[in-house]
């Protein structure tokens, strides 16, 4: 459990995190998301005690980072996957890593196999791709069977497969009742992996919410018609909350009205419709949509 408290974090003249208070909970997946620049990686930092809070508390099961007597025990964190000793080999490097905790070498094996790092394990780190240091990051995050999981950009650099597998990692370590708390600038793979959402706008929330919730609050739904009469429904459907796009000839999407909406103004006139079919939204629609009306209020308030 992370638990934060007004936290705020200047640099010089600059804010980067404003007064955020958050609780991400064990048991689920939470994703941290926000623009470049939104504060993200700074708040990050503050959890594991690399910032000091200007202002304000962050917590790590109860007790700030550093009041922790053994913190790889209770927080593993993947930050920077370049910050590794590069002239060593992944399995020294993760063993002198367990070495600060007293764990020893059958962990560091257990780790990478977890990571699917055994082909390169005795390899220097140097020369690893994007992809293999994600994982040993990931692998030095899970060194003290920690109960919270931080990860920044766990994906970043990784094929497909690699993505699919932190993905599942997450997944399976959430259902083990670890807190999991991970950033990516990738929406489509975030709505898969995450079940909530704390969304950061320049160093402020602008949404704390289940990811269904946003994805639902965030768009309005739309429809997808086809019909040999679309040109006579498109009028029978205008009104002012209501739009309709020709996207081809025969077919509208139709925003503003519920797909039954639509079915029963047909049925009543006689008009035949092929397809009736309710577009979903995607969290990137949604998450554009509230960053938006976070930069426009900003602007605003700085006039
Ligand atoms: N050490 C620092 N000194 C001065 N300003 C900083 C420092 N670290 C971060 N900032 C500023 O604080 C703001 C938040 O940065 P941060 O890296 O936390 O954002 P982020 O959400 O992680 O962005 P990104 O998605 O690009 O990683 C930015 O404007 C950044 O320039």
């Amino acid at each position: 459990m992370i638990t934060a408290e007004g936290l705020v974090k200047r640099y010089g003249a600059k804010t980067a995190v404003n007064d955020i208070s958050f609780t991400v909970r064990p048991g689920q997946v939470t994703g941290f998301l926000g623009p470049n620049g939104a504060g993200k990686s700074t708040t990050m930092r503050m959890i594991v005690g690399l910032d000091r809070p200007s202002e304000g508390r962050v917590t790590v099961n109860g007790k700030p980072y550093a009041a922790h007597r053994a913190p790889l025990h209770e927080v593993g964190a993947l930050l920077d996957a370049k910050a590794v000793h590069t002239g060593r080999t992944a399995y020294n490097h993760l063993l002198a890593m367990g070495a600060t905790h007293g764990i020893g070498a059958s962990r560091v094996r257990e780790v990478i196999e977890m990571t699917g790092l055994e082909s390169v394990a005795r390899k220097r780190v140097g020369g690893f791709s994007l992809g293999m240091g994600q994982r040993l990051g990931i692998a030095a995050a899970m060194l003290g069977d920690p109960s919270t999981l931080i990860l920044d950009e766990p994906v970043n650099g990784l094929d497909p497969e690699g993505v699919l597998w932190v993905r599942q990692f997450v997944r399976h370590l959430a259902s083990e009742g670890r807190t999991i708390f991970l950033s990516s600038h990738l929406m489509s793979e975030m709505a898969l992996t995450a079940d909530h959402l704390i969304v950061l706008g320049r160093g402020e929330i602008i949404a704390d919410a289940p990811v269904a919730d946003i994805i639902a609050g965030g768009t309005r739904p739309r429809v997808l018609v086809r019909s040999p009469h679309s040109s006579q429904l498109a009028d029978l459907l205008a009104a002012p909350e209501v739009a309709v796009i020709r996207s081809e000839a025969g077919v509208l999407e139709v925003t503003g009205v519920a797909a039954s909406g639509i079915g029963d103004l047909a049925a009543q006139h006689g008009l035949a419709i092929h397809e009736l079919t309710p577009l979903s939204a995607s969290l990137e629609e949604a998450y554009m949509a509230l960053t938006a009306d976070a930069v426009e209020y900003r602007t605003e308030a700085v006039r």
